[in-house]
């Protein structure tokens, strides 16, 4: 059997609205949170558009339709989301074989052009060609969900080996955590990610299944997660293997937050979320917690604390906001992992980025470096991996860089970049004097997220990292 990956540490702390401790920014938290509810580049707003537009489809062969009768700001929206759901799960039921959104109902050709450049950008990217599964169909893939087909357990779903009646291999993710409300949430939210994803390094869809649960049905990664070698028994891997990852993951998450149609933020890219091919190809997966950021947002507020301790950049943790430098500092912890062998929390909760930050100071290259690769590693990648790790989990996100600032510091040798981008770091040292990241105010923000969450000195201790 393989074995069984679980992440333990995943944690979903409650509101953390009132963490914050100026009025004006729990204001400004809230108005956000509002619009958060009629935001049309949600996946939940993107599937109501979808919903507004199959309303309208439906209505134009009826009657003229008013543009405003479908606005979100209709009483009738506030529940679309969880009508789709059903409406899915009825159609699914009766076995379409797409994907909703694509099965607009028959129109005249002028019609069906009107129709189609009002499908909003992401729906007609839905792929066709997923398969929709029956529950049977999903039992005889994986052995009725046996024991010895489960390869993975996260916060929020098991996740079993399935083979399909053609030989394919795929990975059935059964989403069973949580109320039914819950489950069908996160399955809208992945799904409706997912579908926009077309990338090497991020996992693929073969199908989904909505009868008796929610499912995913992925292809399988034969090598299981990073996150199993980097822990347990496995073979511990190489350094050309290592780099290969590091750079497959970099690239997956340039893509996510520059490449793709919309800006997507993971929010939980860790070890136990980096699938790996049969050939160490990294699969960036787990969409459950990803946002998308409109392009004119800076920033996105969240109000729910939700994500894996030991990958929590400060400003995520102390004031919910989300943007790709909240990715940035989850990829340089992975990385600090794949540098050193140690995990992002280690058995006594102790943080990777509190133990490795003095030694990052010091440049002390030989007290970081896994103890299991020796001196078997091409010095000029480490030495580009350590500063990219130092620079991506840098308090201050000012000082961190952008993925595709990254992805140069990996793999140029060139001096004069390198010297640029730490030039401005020098500058943003000083920024970071004057900004709110100062010690004294991330030490009462963690009392007070201990207080209301009961959380131990010692995770004080880990997140103050
Ligand atoms: N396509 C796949 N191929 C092989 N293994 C997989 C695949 N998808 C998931 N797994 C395994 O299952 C584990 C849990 O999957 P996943 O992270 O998607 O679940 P989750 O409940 O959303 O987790 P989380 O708690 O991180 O949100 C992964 O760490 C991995 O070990």
């Amino acid at each position: 059997m393989d074995a069984v990956s679980t992440s333990e540490s995943k944690v979903v702390v409650a509101e953390q609205k009132n963490l914050s401790s100026s009025a004006s920014a729990q204001d400004l938290r809230l108005f956000e949170m509002e619009h958060e509810k009629h935001d049309d580049s949600s996946p939940r707003g993107v599937i109501e558009a979808c919903i507004k537009n199959q309303e309208n489809v439906s209505s134009s062969l009826k009657a003229k339709p008013s543009g405003s009768q479908f606005c979100l700001s209709n009483p009738r929206m506030s529940s679309r989301w969880h009508k789709f759901f059903k409406m899915w799960k009825r159609n699914s039921i009766k076995r379409l074989p797409s994907f909703p959104p694509l099965a607009v109902p028959k129109i005249s050709r002028r019609k069906s052009r009107s129709v189609r450049e009002n499908v909003p950008a992401g729906f007609r990217d839905f792929k066709s060609s997923w398969k929709n599964f029956s529950l049977s169909d999903l039992k005889n893939a994986t052995n009725n969900f046996s024991e010895e087909n489960l390869i993975g357990k996260g916060g929020y779903a098991e996740v079993y080996k399935g083979c399909l009646p053609d030989g394919q291999l795929v990975a059935v993710k059964r989403l069973n955590k949580g109320t039914a409300g819950e489950q069908e949430q996160n399955f809208l939210c992945e799904i409706g990610i997912i579908a926009h994803v077309d990338h090497p390094n991020t996992a693929r869809m073969v199908g989904y299944g909505v009868e008796g649960g929610t499912y995913l049905v992925l292809q399988l990664s034969s090598q299981g997660s990073l996150g199993s070698f980097l822990r347990g028994s496995r073979d511990k891997l190489d350094w050309a293997t290592r780099y290969k990852i590091i750079f497959g993951i970099s690239n997956g998450l340039l893509y996510l937050h520059e490449n793709c149609q919309r800006r997507i933020i993971h929010r939980d890219i860790k070890a136990d979320n980096i699938l790996l091919t049969e050939d160490f190809v990294p699969q960036i997966c787990d969409f459950g917690l990803a946002k998308w950021l409109p392009k004119e947002w800076t920033h996105h507020n969240v109000c729910k604390f939700e994500g894996t301790f030991g990958y929590f950049a400060p400003e995520y943790f102390m004031h919910g906001i989300v943007d790709e430098k909240t990715d940035v500092f989850s990829f340089g912890v992975l990385l600090l992992e794949i540098i050193t062998g140690r995990q992002a929390l280690d058995d006594s909760q102790q943080s990777l980025v509190l133990w490795a930050k003095p030694l990052l100071d010091k440049h002390d290259e030989k007290g970081l470096i896994d103890p299991v690769l020796g001196d078997k590693y091409n010095p000029k990648e480490m030495e580009r991996v350590i500063t990219t790790a130092g620079l991506c989990v840098e308090q201050n996100p000012l000082m961190r860089p952008r993925m595709n600032q990254a992805i140069v510091l990996l793999t140029t040798d060139d001096d004069s970049y390198n010297q640029k981008f730490l030039r401005r770091r020098t500058y943003s040292e000083e920024l970071m004097d004057a900004s709110e990241y100062n010690s004294t105010k991330c030490l009462n923000d963690l009392k007070l997220l201990k207080l209301r969450h009961s959380v131990s000195d010692d995770n004080i201790k880990t997140l103050a990292a």
